[in-house]
């Protein structure tokens, strides 16, 4: 199955399954290859890693911070993305071995130049993750490429995720999909908020939506295709008690198995069903009734604040800016930076105002540095 079928809406009674492998090979291309056949074997239908440049991703102050933590790969926090990050010549043998396995291959695009990258690599759709989701030039430039799009909206409020949408509409870009996702690793029950679910396919019946899970086991990811997200993505790993932030809350390949099991039972062309439907469907305990209760409009979740202080971009000065300075697109450049500096979202609000301090190239722009 393909992708395009699904945004394009060609078939009502699949759902496309990605394994994230993201950062779970350890940095290992052999491991990172044996998890591409099991993820096949699953019955999944892409393998995704994640892609950044990092100079591109992060701010100078942000690689070279200490990273105290049983799942650091190097004593700086670039030293362990630097453990983790493939090369081109890796990407492409990735990329022939899935060929070969006739699985879809693909990686998040995390900062503009991976997303030239993953354009030359010719994926056949794009992810944009839950850390880019409120990066608006980025997703201006995803839109421009001509290939499909899967965007996340963890960490964001709903009037961000209305202006992905605008931008979307902008570009008269219609083949993207859009995933909830709580960006908690991993995620409590009572944060999961599946009903969000429905209120983005009410909102916007449009565009597909998907859920993108990190809570422990299947029975929620299973709720959220019986809610109507036509898109599932999971951790995936070969064994949960590896060293790494993302194992625990991953799918081993037998969790994957029955994931996918159960969602072929399922009669997806008779989707959506109601929470108290779902919960007596899937036998459900206390733990599903949590992520089946509304929780609220989408927002920011307390839960959600470690990783968005972690990996949530902010605006940096893209050169020295002086104080006195009104603020030009090409001034502003957005990272993950230590400390965080407005939130990239506020991008285009602070064109046109006023420097009150002056910032050098790579630094942050707080809000008080701006004459609002
Ligand atoms: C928001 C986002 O990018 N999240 C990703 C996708 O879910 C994660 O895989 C992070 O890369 C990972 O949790 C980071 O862990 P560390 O900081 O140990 O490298
Ligand atoms: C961060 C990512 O995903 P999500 O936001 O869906 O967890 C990603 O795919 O890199």
């Amino acid at each position: 199955m393909m992708l395009v079928d699904i945004l394009e809406k060609k078939i009502d009674d699949s759902v496309y399954i990605i394994a994230e492998i993201g950062q779970n090979h350890q940095g290992c291309l052999e491991l990172a290859k044996t998890m591409i056949l099991k993820a096949k074997e699953a019955g999944c239908h892409c393998v995704k890693f994640q892609k950044s440049d990092l100079p591109a991703k992060f701010t100078r102050s942000a690689l070279a911070r200490e990273y105290v933590s049983e799942n650091a790969w190097g004593k700086t926090y670039g030293e362990h993305k630097e453990y983790l990050e493939f090369s081109r010549d890796q990407y492409q043998e990735l990329q022939a071995y899935s060929r070969q396995l006739n699985v879809d291959f693909t990686a998040s695009a995390m900062d503009e130049l991976s997303l030239d990258f993953l354009a030359d690599l010719k994926v056949p759709f794009i992810k944009i993750g839950s850390g880019d989701a409120n990066n608006f030039p980025l997703l201006k430039k995803a839109a421009g490429l001509g290939v499909p799009l899967v965007i996340s909206t963890g960490m964001q409020t709903i009037q961000t995720v209305e202006k992905i949408v605008k931008i979307m509409a902008e570009a008269g870009k219609i083949d993207y999909a859009l995933m909830h996702c709580v960006s908690a690793y991993p995620t409590p029950p009572k944060d999961c908020n599946l009903r969000l679910i429905s209120m983005l396919k009410n909102r916007f019946p449009n565009v597909v939506i998907g859920y993108s899970g990190h809570e422990l086991g299947v029975a929620i990811t299973q709720a959220a295709v019986l809610l109507g997200a036509r898109i599932v993505e999971r951790h995936f790993t070969l064994d949960k008690n590896q060293k790494g932030s993302d194992h625990r809350c991953s799918l081993e390949t037998h969790e994957f198995k029955s994931l996918i099991a159960a969602i072929q039972r399922f009669k997806l062309t008779k989707l959506p069903f109601d929470p108290d439907a779902i919960i007596s469907m899937l036998g459900g305990d206390q733990e599903l009734a949590e992520a089946l209760q509304y929780n609220g409009e989408k927002k920011v979740l307390a839960c959600e604040l470690p990783c968005r202080n972690k990996l949530g971009k902010s605006i940096v000065a893209a050169r020295t800016l002086h104080k006195g300075l009104k603020l030009q697109l090409t001034d502003l450049a957005i990272k993950v930076s230590e400390p965080n500096g407005l939130p990239a979202e506020a991008y285009f609000d602070i064109v046109g105002k006023e420097l009150t301090d002056t910032v050098y190239e790579d630094e942050p722009i707080a809000g008080n540095m701006v004459k609002l």
